[in-house]
């Protein structure tokens, strides 16, 4: 069965549409990144898989029953880790999570859900208004795991967190995963999303512009490359070397560096090769693989930053993505 699946779902504000036309399949027991900038329509399309919004067009279902005819049989079997989350200011931590318990009708040791979630005794006793933001999100995490869910949709769950809570929080996705339970979490951070996720879908003003395995985006940009080689002398010479090799689309010569434009992986051997063979001796080399980040800002109209990683060291340069 599938955990979630949509079909031609859109929403429309006015002139503005928030989700258009998506079609989406995730399946039982798949951690699946939803990514997009800010505004991309990432919300509204939780918000209807919820049935907090209802759809202008198309249709969604979730742990297959109608999201909107069914919300009901829905509600119990999913856990919600909204955004911007509200919490009761002069209830403690722990009062929440008892509440969220008998709420769900569930039997769930409060005790065992602020260890998960990474908060201490003594601040689940403090009045949540108190909380800062990291801990309303992991108190508001704790109570989304309520009632073992089948399915957790996580809106930003890595927002107001710091690196140690954010790793935590990968954990605890990680974790949830290998007993079985279908994650579907938003970001607009590519690496919050990259080190758990078994497939990514990215949303763009409101349309999916891509949906892949990590490994596909990956194979996707792996011959997107530049490759920067240092000479012992001037490297004038030797542009028609490098321009001769089939996947070198552009070389741009400075005193005795080349730079080289690469789209196939094997001609950046090759043109190691070709520069050797005409006589070049060939001091340094760096190359600059295009990072999920970069494919990230190309599919979203560079809204999100561009990172990509440089490795450098001698000719023996491997190619790989930044991590
Ligand atoms: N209730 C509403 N009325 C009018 N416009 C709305 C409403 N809710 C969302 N929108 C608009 O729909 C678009 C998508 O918003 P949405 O909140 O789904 O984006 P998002 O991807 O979740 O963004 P963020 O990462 O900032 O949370 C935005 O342009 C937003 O202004």
């Amino acid at each position: 069965m599938t955990a979630i699946e949509t079909s031609g779902l859109t929403k429309t504000y006015g002139e503005l549409t928030a989700v258009d036309g998506l079609d989406l399949t995730i399946e039982e027991g798949e951690v699946f990144g939803f990514l997009g900038p800010n505004g991309a329509g990432k919300s509204t399309t939780i918000n209807m898989l919820l049935d907090f919004t209802r759809p202008t067009a198309g249709s969604a279902s979730v742990l297959g029953y109608d999201a909107q005819t069914e919300a009901d049989e829905i509600s119990p079997r999913v856990g919600v880790l909204p955004e911007g989350f509200d919490i009761y200011p002069r209830l403690s931590g722990r009062r929440h999570l008892e509440f969220a318990i008998q709420t769900k009708d569930a039997d769930d040791d409060p005790d065992r859900l602020l260890e998960r979630v990474g908060l201490s005794t003594e601040d689940a006793g403090r009045p949540a208004g108190d909380y800062s933001k990291g801990m309303r999100q992991r108190l508001a995490t704790g109570m989304a795991l309520v009632g073992s869910p089948d399915l957790l949709i996580m809106d930003e769950p890595s927002s107001g967190l710091d690196p140690h809570g954010i790793r935590e929080m990968q954990e605890l996705v990680r974790t949830e995963a290998e007993r079985g339970t279908t994650v579907f979490f938003s970001s607009h951070i590519l690496e919050h999303v990259e080190a758990v996720c078994d497939r990514v879908g990215v949303l763009n003003e409101g349309e999916l512009v891509a949906v892949d395995s990590i490994e596909g985006l990956r194979e996707s940009i792996g011959g997107g490359a530049t490759m920067e080689l240092t000479l012992s002398a001037s490297a004038t010479g030797y542009r028609e070397v490098a321009t001769g090799i089939a996947g070198i689309t552009e070389v741009a010569v400075s005193g005795r560096t080349l730079e080289c434009t690469v789209t196939d992986p094997a001609a950046k051997a090759s043109v190691v090769t070709a520069l050797d063979d005409a006589g070049a001796r060939i001091e340094d080399m760096r190359i600059e693989d295009v990072s999920l980040e970069t494919l990230f800002t190309a599919l979203t109209n560079g809204e999100a930053d561009a990172t990509p990683e440089r490795q450098t060291s001698g000719v023996a340069v491997e190619s790989g993505v930044a991590e």
